[in-house]
């Protein structure tokens, strides 16, 4: 059944949705887009999910998912692949000329240029317009510029296929869920954004997504509404960290306890002070401002210079640790340093725009015994000039300094007694030594 479809109730579109009778496919089946098809599979049970990595595919094809660290998720792919609910392919065309709902959720990352790339969007569009078919309704779930729907496309898809405005439906529906409670979130933690290019777009994305989310559902007013929303989130999150980000460099001057006056000042409920470290990672938040700032000339200086705050973090990370040699009287150049952490947050296997990135540049550059250590990933070969380190060989290199980039859980269980007279940079209010021995950086309370 087609549900971008004037004559159809709601409850009709979303009759007709729970009973399998609607063809969906999802375009993109990473952190996001895997556990989105699989409660789409869940709901609908008649899911085509689309991923250009054959062994993506061939694992979800199996039951399995490709990725760990996502609690119900393999549960939940074994049990809809089992029911072939779900099925994963890398034909994008043949499950696009399938489709009745088309779900896009594929990476929107930015060149060197700090553009925008939404080349694998369009490449997604464009195997959508190969098998799209009047009554068909697009779902943009990647976060995108505001006005892409709108002015991207819709005309791709008018441009590429036998359709014209009013045959087919393109709303903008963007994903409120954080790696590591993503089925948590896809089905409801919050209500879910749903703008449409037109009225009738809305009205059929709504009718789905009464049938996803127990939350509600808040339509906006058109599509690049609901893309404002999205990276306004995100911007927010960006410029909040980059103020305590601020704060938190003044601590050696100022003596201030950052840390605790955030958290102090947060017991008021109109404040809402985020957590200084060693730099803003992932593919989300640093990313978007420059979805807002790249298509508009105007000013957006707040905006800009909260993204230079944030990624100023991991060399003041480092500028510590020089410190800190300096007054051990020890030079990078003759010291062993262990980067905790090389994953942008704990338990994501995701370094895109990682804090640690720069960071073990800079080590490695000067120094040629620096190790990185991350429970989380087995990813290290970007991260040139550094040696994999396993935890519990932690000892093993006998470490004159450690930087910790990212709190896993698993850096909970380091004695820090082991070592002697340690400089040590926490990036993330996560080391907490019972010694005084240690030479101690914590960002945002300054020298421990
Ligand atoms: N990661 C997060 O916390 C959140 C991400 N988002 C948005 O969701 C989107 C996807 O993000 P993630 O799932 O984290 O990315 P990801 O990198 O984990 O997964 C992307 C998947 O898309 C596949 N892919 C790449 N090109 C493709 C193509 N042409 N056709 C089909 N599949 C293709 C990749 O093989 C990969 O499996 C992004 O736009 C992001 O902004 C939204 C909310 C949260
Ligand atoms: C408000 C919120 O939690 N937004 C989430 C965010 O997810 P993301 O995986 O990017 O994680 P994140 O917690 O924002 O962290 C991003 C980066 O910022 C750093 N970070 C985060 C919070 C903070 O107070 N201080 C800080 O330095 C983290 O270490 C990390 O390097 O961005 C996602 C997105 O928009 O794609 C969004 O869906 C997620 O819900």
């Amino acid at each position: 059944m087609k549900l971008y479809d004037t004559e159809r109730s709601e409850e009709e579109r979303r009759t007709a949705f729970r009973n399998g009778d609607v063809p969906v496919a999802v375009y993109g089946l990473g952190k996001m887009g895997l556990p989105l098809a699989a409660v789409y599979a869940d709901v609908s049970r008649n899911v085509r999910g689309v991923d250009i990595d054959p062994d993506a595919v061939e694992t979800i094809n199996a039951g399995r998912t490709p990725f760990d660290h996502e609690p119900g998720l393999d549960d939940l792919v074994a049990e809809t692949v089992d029911a072939n609910a779900l099925r994963a392919t890398t034909e994008a065309r043949q499950a696009a000329s399938e489709a009745a709902v088309h779900v896009i959720i594929v990476p929107t990352l930015v060149t060197d240029e700090k553009e925008p790339d939404l080349s694998t969007v369009e490449a997604v569009v464009s195997d959508i317009a190969a098998g799209i078919e009047a009554g068909d309704l697009v779902v943009v779930e990647s976060t995108v510029p505001p006005g892409t729907c709108k002015t991207v496309i819709a005309p791709m898809i008018k441009a590429e296929s036998d359709l014209t405005s009013g045959e087919f439906g393109v709303s903008f529906c963007p994903e409120r869920t954080h790696s590591g409670r993503a089925l948590e979130d896809v089905r409801g933690s919050y209500p879910k954004v749903v703008g449409g290019i037109d009225d009738e777009s809305t009205r059929a994305a709504t009718a789905i997504y009464r049938e996803i989310t127990t939350n509600e559902i808040t339509p906006t007013g058109d599509a690049t509404t609901a893309e404002a929303v999205k990276i306004f989130e995100g911007i927010y999150r960006d410029v909040n960290i980059a103020l305590v980000n601020e704060f938190a460099k003044s601590a050696d001057d100022t003596g201030i306890n950052v840390l605790e006056a955030i958290d102090v000042a947060n017991e008021v409920p109109y404040v809402d002070l985020h957590d200084p470290g060693a730099g803003v990672g992932g593919h989300c938040i640093p990313y978007y401002p420059y979805f807002f700032t790249s298509g508009y000339d105007g000013p957006s200086d707040l905006t800009r210079t909260a993204r230079e705050i944030n990624d100023s973090m991991p060399l003041f990370a480092v500028d510590k640790l020089l410190e800190g040699l300096t007054e051990k009287g020890t030079t990078l150049a003759d010291a062993t340093v262990v980067v905790l952490g090389v994953t942008y947050r704990p338990g994501v296997d995701e370094i895109r725009h990682t804090p640690a990135m720069p960071i073990v540049d800079r080590l490695a550059g000067q120094s040629d015994s620096v190790y990185v250590v991350d429970p989380v990933t087995d990813n290290f070969d970007p991260f040139e000039g550094a040696q994999p380190l396993g935890l519990e060989n932690l000892s093993d290199v006998d470490p004159d300094a450690v930087v910790l980039v990212t709190a896993h859980d698993e850096f909970g269980t380091i004695d820090w007694n082991q070592f002697e007279e340690l400089v040590i940079v926490d990036g993330r209010d996560a080391v907490y030594p019972d010694t005084d021995d240690h030479w101690l950086y914590r960002i945002g309370q300054g020298r421990r």
